[in-house]
C-alpha cells in the first residue's frame, strides 16, 4: 500500500516576520544615524472596534520596537468626516510623520475612498490610494500593499523563482486580492482571480500551483480543492466561536482561516497557519514601507531588507 504523503511544510510567518523586522530596525538606525531621521508611522483609529484596537495596539508596539516614532489618533465613533480630514491634513503636513495608516473599516457615516484619497500617496504606507495602485498596475515604483508584499515574501522564500507557476487568487478586494494578483504577475506567475460569481470554484482552485486565500468566509476552502503538492497562502482572519463548547459558551472566540487547514495541510505541499502566517508579516511590512517612505522624504536611497 502507498504511504499518505508527508503533510505539507508550515510556512512561518511569525518567525519570518520577526527577521523582516530586525532588519527594519537597523536600517532604520543607520538612517537616524547618519541622516538625523527617524521614521515616524501615524495611525488613525475611529470608534472601538475591539479585533481593530488589537491590531492597532501591535502596530504601536512593534513600531517602537523597530526604533520608529508611532502615534496613535483615537477617535471617537462619532467623529465627523471633515475633523478626520482635518486630521489627515495635519499628518500629510508633517514633517516628522513618513507614514499615515487610517485603520479600516470607517463607521458608515465617513466616506472610506473620500479618506484614502486624501491621504498623501508618498506617505500611504498602506499603499491604498488610487496613485499607489495604479503606480502597482503600471510597474512604477510606489508603496505596495503590506498584506500582498508579505505574501509575496513567504512565496519566494518557500518557492524561490515563481515565473510560470499558476497562481489562483480568492477574493478580489482593492486591498487584497487586486494587488496580491498584480505582484503575482510580475513575478511571471499565471494568475486566474476567482471571486463570489465563479463559476465551479473548486475546480478553478484545483489548477493552483499557488492558491490564494483572501476571502473573509472561515474554513471555506477543502482539502479536496487543492491540488496535492500545491503551496497555500492563508490570508483570512476569522473570529469564530471556540471549539471547547463550554468556552464558546463564555463567548470565547478563536481565529481561523478562510482555508480547512487540517484537510488542506494533508494534500498541500506548504502552508501558511492562522494565526502565525500571513498576519505578522503585514504589521513587518507596514513598518518596511514606513522605513521606505522616510528614505525617500530625505532624500536618500532605502537599504534592501530582503
Ligand atoms: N492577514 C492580514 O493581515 C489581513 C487579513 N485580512 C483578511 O482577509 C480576508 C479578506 O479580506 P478583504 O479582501 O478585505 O475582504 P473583502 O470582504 O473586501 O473581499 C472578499 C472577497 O472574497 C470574495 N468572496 C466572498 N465570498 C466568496 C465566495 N463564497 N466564493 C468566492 N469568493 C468569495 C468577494 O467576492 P465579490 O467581490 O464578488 O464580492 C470579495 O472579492 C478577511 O478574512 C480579512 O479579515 C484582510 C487584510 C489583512
Ligand atoms: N488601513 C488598514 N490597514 C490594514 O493593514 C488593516 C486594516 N486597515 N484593517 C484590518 C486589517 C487586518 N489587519 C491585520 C494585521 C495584522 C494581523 C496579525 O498580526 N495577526 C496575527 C494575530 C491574529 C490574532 O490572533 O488576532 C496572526 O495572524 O498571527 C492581522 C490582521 C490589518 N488590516
Ligand atoms: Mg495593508
Amino acid at each position: 500500500m502507498a504511504d499518505a504523503p508527508a503533510p505539507a511544510r508550515r510556512i512561518d510567518g511569525k518567525s519570518f516576520a520577526e527577521r523582516l523586522r530586525e532588519r527594519v530596525a537597523s536600517a532604520a538606525a543607520r538612517l537616524e544615524a547618519d541622516h538625523g531621521v527617524k521614521p515616524g508611522l501615524a495611525v488613525v483609529i475611529v470608534g472601538e472596534d475591539p479585533a481593530s484596537q488589537i491590531y492597532v495596539r501591535n502596530k504601536g508596539e512593534q513600531t517602537v520596537a523597530a526604533g520608529m516614532r508611532s502615534d496613535t489618533h483615537r477617535l471617537a465613533e462619532t467623529t465627523t468626516q471633515d475633523e478626520l480630514l482635518g486630521l489627515i491634513a495635519r499628518l500629510n503636513a508633517d514633517r516628522g510623520i513618513h507614514g499615515v495608516l487610517v485603520q479600516m473599516p470607517l463607521p458608515a457615516h465617513i466616506d472610506s475612498a473620500a479618506v484614502l484619497d486624501a491621504i498623501d500617496p508618498d506617505k500611504d504606507v498602506d499603499g491604498f490610494h488610487v496613485v499607489n495602485a495604479g503606480r502597482l498596475a503600471v510597474g512604477l515604483p510606489g508603496l505596495v500593499p503590506c498584506t500582498p508584499q508579505g505574501s509575496i515574501l513567504l512565496l519566494k522564500d518557500a518557492l524561490g523563482d515563481l515565473s510560470g507557476l499558476h497562481a489562483v487568487v480568492v477574493g478580489r478586494s482593492n486591498i487584497v486580492g487586486k494587488p496580491m494578483a498584480q505582484l503575482l504577475l510580475a513575478e511571471n506567475c499565471t494568475v486566474t482571480i476567482a471571486h463570489s460569481r465563479t463559476r465551479d470554484l473548486a475546480a478553478v482552485c484545483r489548477q493552483a500551483d499557488i492558491l490564494v486565500a483572501a476571502v473573509g468566509r472561515p474554513e471555506m476552502i477543502r482539502g479536496d480543492w487543492i491540488k496535492p503538492g500545491a503551496t497555500i497562502i492563508d490570508v483570512g482572519i476569522n473570529r469564530v466561536p471556540s471549539s471547547d463548547p463550554a468556552k464558546a459558551a463564555e463567548g470565547r472566540t478563536r481565529v481561523v482561516g478562510d482555508v480547512a487547514f487540517k484537510e488542506a495541510e494533508a494534500v498541500a505541499g506548504a502552508i501558511t497557519p492562522v494565526p502565525g502566517g500571513v498576519g505578522p508579516m503585514t504589521i513587518a511590512c507596514l513598518l518596511a514601507n514606513t522605513y521606505v517612505a522616510a528614505c525617500r522624504a530625505a532624500g536618500v536611497e532605502p537599504e534592501r531588507l530582503d
